[in-house]
Parts: C-alpha cells; sequence; structure tokens
C-alpha cells in the first residue's frame, strides 16, 4: 500500500492543553485502516488528493488530523488544505527565522524519483535522534532531512500547538544534491523533476521596474528551489503607459518634429546620464534618440545594468522606432496599432529577464503569449481569451519542457486576434488574467501573483493608507473587488482560477515574507463581515423613468436592450415599477473612456428618450461593501450611520446576486472622504464593537 501511495502526511493540530503523544518509528499499516476519508478531489491534471480524519488522532485527543496520501506520480504536497494554508502563513509571519540548531521542515514536495523534504518546523531534540536526519543548508539557514522511515516534527515557535508526523516510504536519491543548490545547480534540479511546470509566478511592472528588480525578482524565484515556474511578466514600471503617450504625440506631432513627442525628460536624462552612458559604452547618438521612447531608454538601461547583451532587444527597439515613425506618417493611431505599440513593453521585458536568468546559469526560455497559443477576439485593447488557448498553451509548454527543460518567462497582456492573427492585449492590468489562464491551462497547484503590496488590502492604500491585507479572500470576492475597481487584481483575473479551481495567491515582491492573500473556491465565513471597500470612481449613473402608466410590461426589457444594441454594459442596478437607476461603466478600463464621450452618451439618451423621462448624472462614484451579506443588515445599518454622520446622501444602492457585495453611489466628490470614515468603523473596531 506504501509502494502505490508512496508518501503519507499526517498533520495533527493539538487540542487544548492536552499534550501531543505520537509514536515514533513506522505508523503502522493498521493505522490506515481506521481513516475516515472526507474528501477526494482532483486538484489538477493527473493528480488525486485524498483529505481523511483518522480516529486514532481523535481519540488521543486531537482536534483533527488531515491525511493527504498522494496517489499518483506527480503530487506537489502542499497547501491542499485550508488547515495547511493556514498553518503556512502562521509559519511565514514568523519570518523563516529558526537559529535552532535542531532544524525545520518547510514542505514535502514529491517527483517521480524523489520525495524532497525541507523546512520550517523545528524538531524537538529528543526526536531527532530517532529518525536519521541530514543536515543541508539552503539560503544559509539549516534544513533537516530524513533519508526514509518516520520523521517527527514539532514547533515550539508556534507554542507546541502543532505536531507533524511525516511518513515516508521512498528512498531519497540525492536530496542533497536537490537541497542545497546553488544557482547554477537550478538547471540540474528543474531536469530532474521531468513532471513539468509545478506553479506560475506573475510579477507585476512595479515588481520588475528597474534592473535592480528584476536581480531582486530573480533571487525571488530561485528562493523557491523546490518550484519549476512559469514567469509571467508585465512591462517595466509604467512602461505601457509611456508608449501609450509615445503613440498619442506621434500623431500630431508629424514626422520632421518628433523630437517633440519624446517625452523631454528622457532626453533630459539622456544626457544628463551622458557621462555615465559614455563608461559603459552606452552612447546613443544623438538623430536615434529621437524615436527612443522612454521606454527603450528603460531598456537599454536594464540591459547595461543586468550585464545581458544588447541584443536581447536590440530588434524590438529597432521596430519600436519604425512604429512611431509609422504612426507619425500616418497620423493616426488604431486600436490595432495601439496593441501592437504597448506589446513592446512585455515583449523586451520577458526577453531581458530571461536572458539575464540565463547569464546566471539559470536556464530560462522567453516566449511571447501570442506565439504560443493564447488566442483572443479581436477586441483590440480589451480582447477576450478564447477556449481554444488553454490545450494550445498546454501542449506548447509541456512540449518544451519535455524536450529541454527550463524555466519559462511568458509576456502578460498579450495575446493573438483569432480572426485577424495581430497582436491583443486583455485590458489594463490583464498580465494578471494570463497568469490565472496558464495556471487553469496547465492545471497548476497554485498561481502566484507578485505586487507591491502586502496582499489583497481592506481598500486603496492610496486613498487610505492604514489598509490592512486581507488574508483569505473567495474567488467571488476577488472577482468582485476587482470589477468594482481594486487596481490590484484584473476584473477577467479570477475567471479561469475559479473555473479550475486553483487556489491564487497575492504576494508582496518587496516583502516576500508577508503572508499575502490566499484566494480559493470557499472560506470560513462565520466570522466575516466586511472584507474591503473599494471605490469606483468617475461612474455616470441614468435614472429612467417611464412614460408609461405603472404595470406596464416590458419596459426594463426594453431600457436593457438599448444598452445591448448599443453595447454598453452596465454595472448597478436599482429598479422600481417604472424606473431604473444605473450606472454605465464597461468592465474593462480602456472603453470606459469611450462610453464617457459626450456623443455616444448622447446617443444613449436619445434611444431611452423614446420611452422614458431620462436624467444623466456624471462624476458618481461606486463605493462597494464586498463582504459577508448574510449580515447585510448590520453592514448597512452601520454604513449608513456613517454617511449620515458625514452628511452624504446614498443616491442608488444594490446587493447584488453573488451575494458578496452591497453598493452605494455618491457624488464623485465625496467618495474618499466616505471610503476613510467607512475603514474607520469596519476595520478598525473590535467585531464585538461592530456587532453591538
Ligand atoms: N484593495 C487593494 N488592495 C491592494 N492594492 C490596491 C487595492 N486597491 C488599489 N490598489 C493598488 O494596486 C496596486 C497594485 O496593483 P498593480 O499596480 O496593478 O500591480 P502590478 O503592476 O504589480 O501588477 C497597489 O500598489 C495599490 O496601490
Ligand atoms: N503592462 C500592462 C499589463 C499589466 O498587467 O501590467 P501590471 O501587471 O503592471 O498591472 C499594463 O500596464 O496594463
Amino acid at each position: 500500500m506504501h509502494d502505490k501511495f508512496g508518501g503519507l502526511l499526517v498533520y495533527a493540530k493539538r487540542l487544548g492543553e492536552q499534550t501531543a503523544r505520537w509514536g515514533l518509528g513506522e505508523l503502522p499499516r493498521w493505522s490506515l485502516g481506521v481513516l475516515f476519508f472526507a474528501l477526494v478531489r482532483r486538484v489538477n491534471l493527473g493528480v488525486w488528493v485524498v483529505v481523511a480524519w483518522t480516529r486514532r488522532a481523535s481519540s488521543l485527543g486531537y482536534e483533527s488530523s488531515l491525511v493527504l496520501l498522494s496517489l499518483d506520480e506527480k503530487l506537489v504536497i502542499r497547501g491542499y488544505s485550508d488547515t495547511l494554508n493556514n498553518l503556512q502563513s502562521q509559519q511565514e509571519q514568523d519570518g523563516y527565522v529558526v537559529e535552532s540548531s535542531r532544524g525545520y521542515l518547510i514542505e514535502l514536495w514529491r517527483t517521480r524519483e524523489s520525495i524532497w523534504v525541507s523546512g520550517l518546523f523545528q524538531i524537538p531534540e529528543r526526536l531527532c535522534s530517532f529518525v536519521d536526519i541530514t543536515w543541508l543548508k539552503k539560503h544559509g539557514k539549516r534544513v533537516a532531512i530524513s533519508r526514509g522511515g518516520a520523521f517527527i516534527t514539532a514547533s515550539p515557535k508556534l507554542g507546541l500547538q502543532h505536531l507533524v508526523l511525516l511518513f515516508v516510504q521512498e528512498e531519497f536519491g540525492a536530496i542533497s544534491d536537490v537541497i542545497e543548490k546553488s544557482v547554477t545547480e537550478y538547471e540540474k534540479v528543474s531536469s530532474e523533476g521531468e513532471t513539468s511546470f509545478t506553479c506560475v509566478m506573475k510579477f507585476g511592472g512595479s515588481s520588475v521596474a528597474s534592473a535592480e528588480r528584476m536581480k531582486e525578482v530573480a533571487s525571488l524565484i530561485l528562493s523557491f528551489p523546490e518550484e519549476r515556474p512559469i514567469v509571467v511578466l508585465s512591462a517595466m514600471g509604467k512602461t505601457t503607459n509611456k508608449l501609450l503617450l509615445a503613440g498619442e504625440k506621434a500623431t500630431s506631432c508629424g514626422v520632421t518634429n518628433v523630437s517633440s513627442i519624446e517625452e523631454l525628460s528622457f532626453i533630459k536624462d539622456l544626457h544628463e546620464r551622458q557621462e555615465q552612458r559614455n563608461e559603459k559604452s552606452l552612447f546613443i547618438p544623438e538623430e536615434e534618440s529621437y524615436f527612443l521612447t522612454a521606454c527603450s531608454y528603460l531598456s537599454l538601461r536594464t540591459v547595461d545594468q543586468l550585464g545581458v547583451d544588447r541584443s536581447a532587444v536590440a530588434k524590438h527597439l529597432d521596430e519600436l522606432e519604425q512604429l512611431l515613425k509609422g504612426i507619425a506618417m500616418m497620423k493616426e493611431l488604431t486600436k490595432r496599432t495601439q496593441d501592437y505599440l504597448v506589446s513592446f513593453g512585455e515583449c523586451m521585458s520577458t526577453r531581458i529577464f530571461a536572458a539575464y536568468l540565463n547569464k546566471i546559469g539559470v536556464k530560462a526560455r522567453q516566449y511571447d503569449a501570442f506565439e504560443i497559443g493564447f488566442i483572443t477576439t479581436d477586441d483590440f485593447t480589451n480582447a477576450d481569451i478564447l477556449e481554444a488557448t488553454y490545450p494550445a498553451v498546454a501542449k506548447r509548454l509541456n512540449g518544451d519542457w519535455l524536450s529541454d527543460p527550463a524555466i519559462a518567462i511568458v509576456t502578460g497582456f498579450l495575446g493573438k486576434a483569432r480572426k485577424s492573427c495581430a497582436v491583443t492585449t486583455l485590458g489594463r492590468g490583464g498580465s494578471d488574467l494570463t497568469a490565472t489562464a496558464i495556471g487553469k491551462a496547465l492545471g497548476l497547484p497554485e498561481i502566484q501573483v507578485w505586487k507591491d503590496v502586502d496582499g489583497v488590502l481592506t481598500c486603496d492604500p492610496n486613498i487610505y493608507p492604514k489598509a490592512e491585507p486581507v488574508p483569505f479572500l473567495t474567488f467571488d470576492e476577488a472577482a468582485e473587488l476587482a470589477y468594482f475597481g481594486a487596481q490590484v487584481l484584473h476584473p477577467q483575473s479570477m475567471r479561469p482560477a475559479r473555473e479550475s479551481d486553483i487556489p491564487v495567491r497575492v504576494k508582496n515582491s518587496y516583502n516576500p515574507k508577508a503572508p499575502g492573500t490566499l484566494i480559493t473556491k470557499a472560506r470560513d465565513m462565520s466570522k466575516a463581515i466586511l472584507t474591503s471597500i473599494v471605490l469606483k470612481r468617475n461612474v455616470t449613473m441614468l435614472d429612467i423613468v417611464s412614460t408609461r402608466m405603472l404595470g406596464q410590461y416590458g419596459f426594463l426589457a426594453k431600457v436593457f436592450s438599448i444598452f445591448e444594441d448599443l453595447g454598453i454594459s452596465v454595472d448597478v442596478v436599482a429598479t422600481s415599477e417604472v424606473s431604473v437607476s444605473l450606472t454605465l461603466d464597461p468592465s474593462k478600463l480602456w472603453s470606459r473612456e469611450l462610453i464617457q464621450q459626450a456623443s455616444e452618451l448622447d446617443h444613449v439618451v436619445e434611444e431611452l428618450e423614446k420611452i422614458a423621462v431620462v436624467n444623466l448624472l456624471q462624476n458618481r462614484s461606486i463605493i462597494s461593501l464586498i463582504g459577508n451579506v448574510q449580515r447585510s443588515s448590520l453592514i448597512l445599518e452601520k454604513a449608513f450611520r456613517v454617511l449620515r454622520s458625514l452628511g452624504v446622501t446614498v443616491q442608488m444602492i444594490s446587493q447584488g446576486a453573488s451575494k458578496v457585495n452591497i453598493s452605494l453611489v455618491v457624488n464623485d466628490s465625496e467618495g474618499e472622504q466616505c471610503v476613510r470614515a467607512l475603514h474607520s468603523v469596519f476595520f478598525e473596531s473590535e467585531l464585538s464593537e461592530l456587532e453591538s
């Protein structure tokens, strides 16, 4: 049985003050007989996990025991249960700093040939003598490795609350080679784990804003030697904005005045740094500088600072220059060209990063998403990923890994239009969506999204710096939060993760030890009231009152068919028998600007006025209260008390069908003040105070 299952991990949580008393040595076979199998679920392609409670554990006074059995060759046993996740978070908060000579365990990771154990739990000295432990160094810390048999660890750091019994029946092979690796050995490790990728790690523009940051991200990735990641990157820093600006300027300045499209600051920067650039033989001829956007300068500077060959981006810089000249000549920037223009940001950041990893001896391969099967609609600037993407991407990435293993570095944000075959983008912030789509395509156990904040926060930190990280969220909560304007996640990014039930972890690349936010299908809502407050500004609201008599049917249907015909989506709706109030705000940011164009709004009003009296109200904000709508009476009571004290009139209120969101519409000028006051009440007071 053991041979078949391979590995077994029993996790027991001590109940109350009772002492943990697990026996040493191998876990007897009979103990498997008293397992209560509570859940069997397929967590990703080809991997089965069985979660069970043992009677033996509860009779010994443990609250519960969790058993994870691998029934497959490819299992990474880590974080498949709430209990384990909670435990991990706690450890991360403890800061990975365990000075004890007794060592610690982090996780069990299994490949076809071997099981790796590395870790974080301290091991009581008296137990060490019973097990065959090898001490290794991992990132300067001592790690205990057992070469088989039973292995018991406990964590005094966590107040002896946790006891982990790890029972491994296999030969470990060359574990020391695996764990104690240097950067150059990473490649060797990767090829040993021929089971393809283990997770996707997305790093946004804020995480890779400079050469320094790229180096930090590289070491962050390498600090997870047990992972074989697919890395999704956004463009460096604000490159996308810079490219858009360069494109806009190109349309109006004329070819001969091209120098004016270049951000003056770039040219100044170029000259100010001339000395430094000459030193590094980075001099760029004056005539070339015209078309060098800040982005290309950034790329060259980064390339040089990383010591990577300029050829990594030379072709792209050349093409970018040609493209800007073309735009200047045509005096036109179509959405299609705009997508092609901004794609240079991701194409260059990924090339630079992959070149850097290769330079330091870590085998990496760069991919343009539009070349590996990201098929989208032809909605330039705002394309949707089509279903055909998933098998195509999986086939390409898995196939490449099998023939020649290497870390994959994939462009975020980009795709290829199904009909025109041109490059598309997925809407601003779309790299999050690329990451979750890859997670779904490959059925990976985890999707990591690395940002510049400690996870999803209780509100936008730019509005209220006291915002706190939210440790757990459901896909529904995260999706509502993103849709209603929290910049931290792309509005559509939760969809692939939810469809394939893959946990998403939002982490801070500037502070990797922070536990971040874990987004899963379900979470314990018993104590949850409010999770986060989101503000969506600059929203247009329409009050539409039927001109017909009360009781006429078909009014709402007519109103919504007008929006459908005009291709405008509606956010928040509140209705009565003869009237409907709604806000207009397409889900993706670039289109949003469109509907604010006067002509388009005029057209909407014109059509609606055929059946109703219409009042158009602009400059409104939606405050979304994301949380446990089962507690809506409490939430609303508190919220209205706060708003009343501020003298704010709520102009519309709606409770979404998702059961996680209550939306309130107020004036733009009042929005931020309301969020701050609501935050103080909901997040800075005790639960008991809130409920009183
Ligand atoms: N509720 C929120 N939680 C966390 N960050 C938020 C929230 N609302 C807005 N933000 C902003 O989102 C930023 C992170 O998103 P983004 O800039 O898209 O990251 P990246 O470019 O790294 O993907 C944060 O720096 C923060 O200012
Ligand atoms: N670079 C694109 C895509 C993206 O996702 O960026 P970020 O991860 O930095 O939000 C943008 O700025 O929209």
